[in-house]
């Protein structure tokens, strides 16, 4: 699988030069609202050319929402957004030509076969990429002459996923691109993505995958009710988190020695530490351990991690840094 060549220039704003640093999608303090209900609570964040930005959040937090007002597709009750520096929906016709778009669902005709509906796709796009190569890159080359009815929940995602690619995007949306695909097509999908942002795409992608977003995302900005809790590249955001050392103590140890700034649990001889200093925590452990004489069955040290900083929101229990 691969993707050929994108151009990495960006369309200049009228009467601006274009820069290496202009952001290829920039959203201040955007809000969406249906009726009294404010779903989307003012967010901001920009995304460049070469970066993959990932918004997670629970079901409802308004991810879907906030996308809609970049794909164009809605407008935002308040704040701006732009895409290369056009407004999504009034100058959709400027942003049309570089952006491409997976939605959650989408509602491809079932009677047509996958070569004829992206033939038809492409027949509307200034550039397209070749059908065949299209279909190669999502693994449905085998499956060009089958209905688009007939396809599988998986196979029908990356049909969506090669239409959304097929104008050589420099801008790529991707809603849950990965919903309902096995192990291998997922992979296979970060591998598409991957080459996307080398060829210079900016991505901007929800995912209920956490590892997917690990894997993918340069930076990722956690939604909460319709408002961005927690922002920073995966590494910063599980760094907001505890690491976690457990260890079962043997029979008639002395007590554990004291640990400063570190919580302690203890159900009989199963002992649970939760430190943000995991490496001078394991230092004092292993010291105390040694002069002792004790083995620590069991011992394990885990990192924080994305899922852990993930469900802390979840649960609305406050991060301890950002
Ligand atoms: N057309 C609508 N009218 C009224 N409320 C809506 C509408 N669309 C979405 N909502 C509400 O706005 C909130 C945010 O929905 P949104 O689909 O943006 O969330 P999400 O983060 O994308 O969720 P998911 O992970 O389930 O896709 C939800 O409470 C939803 O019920």
């Amino acid at each position: 699988m691969n993707l050929s060549t994108h151009r990495t220039d960006i369309d200049p704003r009228p009467g601006q030069a274009p820069t290496a640093a202009a952001p290829a999608i920039e959203v201040v303090g955007l809000e969406r609202r249906y009726g009294d209900f404010h779903a989307v609570r003012g967010i901001s964040f920009d995304v460049h050319p070469g970066e993959v930005f990932a918004l997670l959040g629970v079901n409802g937090a308004g991810k879907t929402s906030a996308l809609e007002v970049l794909e164009g597709l809605a407008a935002a009750s308040a704040g701006s957004v732009r895409v290369l520096g056009h407004d999504p929906r009034r100058d959709r016709a400027a942003v049309r030509r570089y952006l491409g778009v997976l939605l959650q669902h989408s509602g491809l005709p079932g009677d047509l076969t996958v070569r004829e509906t992206v033939h038809t796709w492409a027949r509307t796009l200034t550039d397209p990429r070749p059908v065949a190569e299209a279909l190669e890159q999502v693994d449905l080359a085998g499956r060009a002459d089958i209905r688009v009815r007939s396809l599988s929940g998986g196979e029908r995602r990356r049909l969506d996923l090669a239409m959304a690619l097929l104008g050589r995007p420099r801008v790529v949306v991707l809603d849950e691109p990965t919903t309902g695909l096995d192990p291998e097509s997922r992979r296979a999908v970060w591998g598409i993505v991957r080459n996307l942002v080398d060829g210079g795409a900016a991505v901007v992608l929800t995912t209920h995958h956490l590892e997917e977003a690990e894997e993918l995302a340069d930076r990722i900005a956690i939604l909460q009710a319709g408002l961005v809790v927690l922002s920073g590249t995966p590494e910063e955001i599980s760094a907001t988190q505890p690491a976690t050392i457990r260890f079962t103590v043997p029979e008639g140890a002395p007590p554990l020695p004291s640990l400063a700034g570190v919580r302690v649990e203890r159900t009989a001889h199963q002992v649970e530490l939760s430190t943000f200093a995991l490496q001078p925590t394991l230092t004092q452990l292993m010291t105390w351990a040694g002069e002792h004489d004790l083995e620590l069955t069991g011992l394990q040290a885990r990192a924080a991690s994305l899922e852990q900083a993930f469900l802390a929101v979840a649960d609305g229990a406050l991060p301890t840094a950002a």
